[in-house]
């Protein structure tokens, strides 16, 4: 048996360790696959391109369901690891005083970044496996670990576990806790703010949500309160409607209510961007349906787990639509400032300060994300949890050495799973990467065969109609049907033991980020219709009282005892 709340990811193709148990991946040859910050420097790039259609906010709700569905086991995220592998000044510690767990990241000789100040190696530490836990042994290869519940249940929000969700609940009118100030409701205060932000004093705003990598950024942290405040106001207007609920019923219908909203925008309006609605109809990832039917595709054999090529190599790729920049926006959309994001990961305070918490907000659904490709925001690529040094970490780095701690099988393995035809030759890559990037991976790979999955994927030209080219796309196409299929709970489901009623289920058709905004927001009064793409002449600037709303007066004096509810001990983690 793992731990509580621990979950192995799933596979689509066995792992390629270095010693075929464990160990990192290593060359067809022997040698060490090429240097991670090498192949970070050299294949991708860190050029600004401004996406021309979609918004901020498009990436930050990426980020908001990496959360919900993975976390790696024994990692700290963005606070600093207890493990070190390299001193504080950077250099390597030596492997007879190095945890077993080390994999640092070594700075090749005349980096642009770190050679300046003498800095030589990045603190990387291995995900936990089932082989480092008390887990069954029945796997003869590691498999690596996951700590938050699979499903898209907005576990970040609500915890992971009856424990966890314990201290952010109010147990009172169906309410989560929160603390206010200025009259705005805010997120509690974490308890050890000095460790978990980068907080000078224990007063400093640290927010306590259901996941603790809420504070990394100001995007992140803003998503996390709306999400917080919805769940909220749903409460407020379902005791308002049924005054006779008591909390527990309270609070369960409005998670439940805000869980559907949330995979209803996840489904309908943001994944058919990046997968394309055309490849998900086909691949029945959504439907076209009348607004109050069903949709009964659960199905038990399928396994909901996360895919370790989905959360490892796949969905990492779009770190590359971060942007550096934040801009701040007043109500008539012009700029009053900027924020370096590097000046404030793992640091909220800056969102209550002023009027942030709005114009962020507005900002996030003004400002263009980054586009799509192989380029990497400098601000993450060589500043990421900088924190007052001046120089951090490269996120692009570590994707590349965590697909090789993983032990990934090849880009070349994944072609071919994906129906792709097998590479043979370089020049077989030339179907779907330009001849610069293949000559790039000559230049470094030894074979072909050795070309990670987060690198060769990465490099595709995408797909029609999607944010990604064939291979990534068939590992987040797989991804997000079991998600949906394999989720007994999923709003659309009809199972009477389950389901919302037909009325309810047409409303709940009706929620968008939009609304969201407009409805958890301080006091914004316009937005356009779709918040994930840019204002244009098809998507005007409008008063938020345009935007749909999702009516609860479906939800009045329903019989709800009727229903089961997803509790935590229904979350499939498998032990
Ligand atoms: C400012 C925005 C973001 C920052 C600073 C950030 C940073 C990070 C960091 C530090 C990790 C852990 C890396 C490791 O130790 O292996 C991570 C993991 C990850 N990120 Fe991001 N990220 C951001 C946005 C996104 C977005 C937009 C997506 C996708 C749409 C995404 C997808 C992922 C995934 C899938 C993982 C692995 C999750 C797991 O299983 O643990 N991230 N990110």
């Amino acid at each position: 048996m793992c731990p509580n709340v621990v979950i192995r990811y799933g596979r689509l193709i066995s792992p390629k360790y270095g010693d075929g148990v464990s160990s990192p991946t290593v060359s067809l040859t022997g040698e060490e696959l090429p240097n991670a910050r090498l192949v970070s420097l050299l294949v991708f790039g860190e050029r600004d391109v401004p996406d021309p259609q979609y918004t901020l906010f498009n990436m930050q709700w990426g980020q908001i369901m990496t959360h919900d569905m993975s976390m790696l086991a024994g990692s700290t995220q963005s606070t600093k690891h207890a493990t070190r592998c390299c001193t504080d000044d950077g250099k390597l510690v030596s492997k007879s005083e190095a945890h077993k767990t080390c994999y640092p990241i070594l700075i090749p000789k005349n980096d642009p970044a770190f050679s300046q100040v003498q800095i030589d190696c990045l603190n990387f530490v291995r995900t936990l496996t089932d082989q480092d836990q008390n887990c069954d042994n029945s796997h003869i290869q590691a498999e690596q670990l996951t700590v938050v519940t699979a499903f898209m249940d907005l576990s970040l929000v609500y915890g992971n576990s009856e424990q966890q969700n314990q201290p952010i609940r109010a147990f009172q009118g169906g309410r989560m806790v929160v603390v206010e100030r200025d009259g705005y409701e805010w997120p509690p205060q974490a308890s050890n703010a000095t460790s978990s932000c980068e907080a000078q004093t224990r007063d400093e705003i640290c927010y306590l949500t259901g996941d603790v990598r809420t504070n990394q950024n100001p995007g992140l942290a803003i998503l996390q309160i709306i999400l917080l405040r919805e769940h909220n106001r749903i409460a407020d207007v379902l005791q308002h409607l049924n005054p006779h609920w008591d909390d527990e019923l309270t609070f369960q219908e409005a998670r439940r209510i805000n869980i559907a909203q949330y995979q209803h925008i996840s489904y309908y309006e943001w994944l058919p961007i990046f997968l394309g609605t055309e490849n998900m109809l086909k691949n029945r990832l959504i439907y076209k349906t009348k607004p109050g039917s069903y949709v009964n595709d659960y199905d038990p054999t399928i396994d909901p787990s996360v895919l370790n090529s989905h959360a490892t190599a796949a969905f990492r790729y779009f770190h590359s639509q971060i942007e550096g920049r934040l801009d701040l926006i007043s109500e008539i959309r012009s700029s009053t400032g900027a924020l370096r994001l590097s000046d404030w990961f793992n640091r909220p305070a800056i969102i209550e300060a002023n009027d942030n918490y709005d114009s962020l907000t507005r900002g996030h659904a003004t400002q263009p994300e980054e586009l799509t490709d192989i380029n990497f925001d400098a601000e993450i690529k060589h500043f990421l949890f900088r924190m007052n040094r001046p120089f951090g970490q490269d996120l692009r780095a570590i994707d590349i050495q965590r697909n090789r701690d993983h032990g990934l099988a090849s880009y070349n393995d994944y072609r071919e799973f994906c129906g792709l035809r097998r590479a043979h030759d370089w020049n077989d890559f030339l179907d779907l990467i330009s001849p610069e990037s293949v000559a790039q991976l000559q230049s470094l790979y030894s074979t072909i065969e050795d070309v990670d999955l987060t690198v060769g994927g990465s490099l595709e030209a995408h797909v029609e109609g999607a944010l990604a080219g064939p291979t990534f796309l068939c590992i987040l196409t797989e991804q997000f049907f079991r998600t949906r299929v394999g989720d007994r709970y999923f709003y659309e489901e009809g199972e009477k033991d389950v389901a919302f009623s037909r009325g309810q289920l047409s409303e709940i058709r009706k929620a968008s980020i939009a609304r969201l905004i407009c409805d958890n927001s301080n006091h914004i009064q316009t937005i356009q219709p779709s918040a994930f793409l840019r204002v244009s002449k098809t998507n005007e600037l409008t008063s938020c009282s345009n935007i749909p709303i999702v009516d609860l007066s479906q939800w009045k004096d329903l019989s709800v005892p009727n229903i089961q509810y997803h509790h935590y001990k229904d979350y499939g983690l498998k032990k």
